[in-house]
């Protein structure tokens, strides 16, 4: 190619490395089993990147006992067992935040260690546990083998319980990873998380993305800050909307957006996500107008994507045109929504479970030692197969 000959700008694939667990998720209202589904950070993640065509290695572990099928195989550890979160939410509570979730981890797979981790270089990172699984020489590992790292604090900041495993956090300083934030190019914290971290200290080392659930996110560099608008959503379970809003903003960052613009994905992705319970099913002619979207963008933005690591903080001037297509493109969801309404009244398991668990139990207050749970996933799996 001739110096100087404008290429035509394209998307320069890029190759990622996720590191978190998968798990299973159990969701409670008022005490009731509402739903069980696949979990973890690193699935919802996937599942962005899948429907984006987002090349990645994945590094996660289960036991023996992992019941779903994922689309990028985790490893397998036979002495221990898959990580389990119970999600408690309640009725009299403003949901809309997950500080009134009560998380309680009943379950912990083994951690993963820098060995774990492969030898090649990566051009992004996505540290993404949720039950203390990375330790701080695993994310050490992955800021040597990549050239940005996204991380979610809540893999640096949780404790759980000794006793019934409740999810407690504690300060960023305490937590055995601050020293690591200057090699950190993003951290992404929920606002619940958001007063454990100290923003004025973090920013000055790293850019901090605070996601605001119905209000959107706010991002924050050395120099500045700025709010990113929210996509209406009419919320069923906020579960995975910020690893689905990470998901969505490291697409966005690694197709060479400006970040408020790739923010605006992430707040895309999140709200699709509350919409459905559990892991949420993207409709493919959605996934293909931001594929459309993204391409026109960086077409417009006449650069091919050549961008470094280095993030540019500048509101583009067509972050307006963009928020604007991707609120078309959720006109999309309408009639899915039809379907996808019958797909759960037809599919969703918390029907069958909800009236077992009640043939057995009588009174779903029983239903908090949780054995009596776990044993009734189990009928109600083995009566499916
Ligand atoms: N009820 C909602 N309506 C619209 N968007 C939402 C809603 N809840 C979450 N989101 C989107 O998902 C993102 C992540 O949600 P949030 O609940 O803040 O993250 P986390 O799961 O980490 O607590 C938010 O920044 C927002 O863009
Ligand atoms: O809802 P969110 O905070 O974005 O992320 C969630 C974790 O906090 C939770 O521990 C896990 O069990 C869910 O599968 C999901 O990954």
């Amino acid at each position: 190619m001739a110096i100087g000959e404008q290429r035509e700008p394209e998307m320069v694939t890029r190759r990622g490395l996720v590191v978190g667990n998968y798990c299973h998720d159990v969701l409670f209202r008022d005490g009731r089993v509402v739903g069980e589904s696949l979990g973890g950070a690193a699935s919802f993640v996937s599942n962005v990147f899948d429907g984006l065509s987002i090349p990645c290695n994945y590094v996660s572990k289960v036991g023996s006992d992992f019941a779903y099928s994922v689309s990028h195989p985790p490893i397998t550890s036979p002495s221990s067992m898959t990580t389990l979160f119970h999600a408690h939410f309640f009725s009299d509570r403003d949901s809309s935040r997950h500080q009134d979730r009560i998380l309680r981890r009943i379950h912990a797979c083994d951690p993963i260690s820098p060995s774990d981790l492969p030898e090649s270089q990566f051009d992004f990172g996505l540290a993404v546990g949720v039950a203390g699984e990375i330790l701080p020489e695993t994310l050490e590992r992955m800021l040597d083998i990549c050239r940005v790292v996204f991380v979610d604090i809540q893999a640096l900041i949780r404790v759980f319980d000794p006793l019934d495993g409740t999810v407690k956090l504690v300060e960023l300083k305490d937590s055995g990873f601050f020293h690591l934030l200057p090699r950190i190019g993003f951290l992404k914290a929920s606002a619940e998380e958001a007063p454990y971290i100290d923003i004025e200290e973090a920013r000055k080392w790293c850019a901090v993305v605070v996601t605001e659930g119905k209000d959107g996110c706010r991002v924050y560099w050395k120099d500045g800050e700025l709010q990113i608008f929210p996509f209406p959503a009419s919320q069923i379970d906020p579960t995975g909307a910020g690893d689905s809003f990470l998901g969505g903003f490291v697409v966005g960052f690694i197709w060479g957006l400006p970040v408020p613009d790739a923010a605006l994905l992430g707040n895309f992705f999140g709200s699709l996500t509350v919409g459905q319970i559990g892991l949420p099913k993207f409709d493919s002619r959605l996934l293909q107008r931001v594929n459309n979207e993204l391409q026109r963008k960086i077409h417009c933005m006449g650069c091919c994507r050549t961008r470094d690591t280095a993030a540019d903080f500048r509101m583009s001037v067509e972050h307006k045109e963009f928020q604007a297509a991707l609120v078309e493109a959720t006109k999309l969801l309408t009639t899915y929504n039809g379907q996808e309404d019958e797909w759960n009244s037809q599919n969703s398991p918390t029907k069958e479970i909800e009236q077992i668990v009640h043939q057995q139990n009588g009174d779903p207050q029983k239903l908090f030692p949780d054995p009596i749970y776990d044993e009734t996933v189990q009928h109600v799996k083995a009566a499916k197969t």
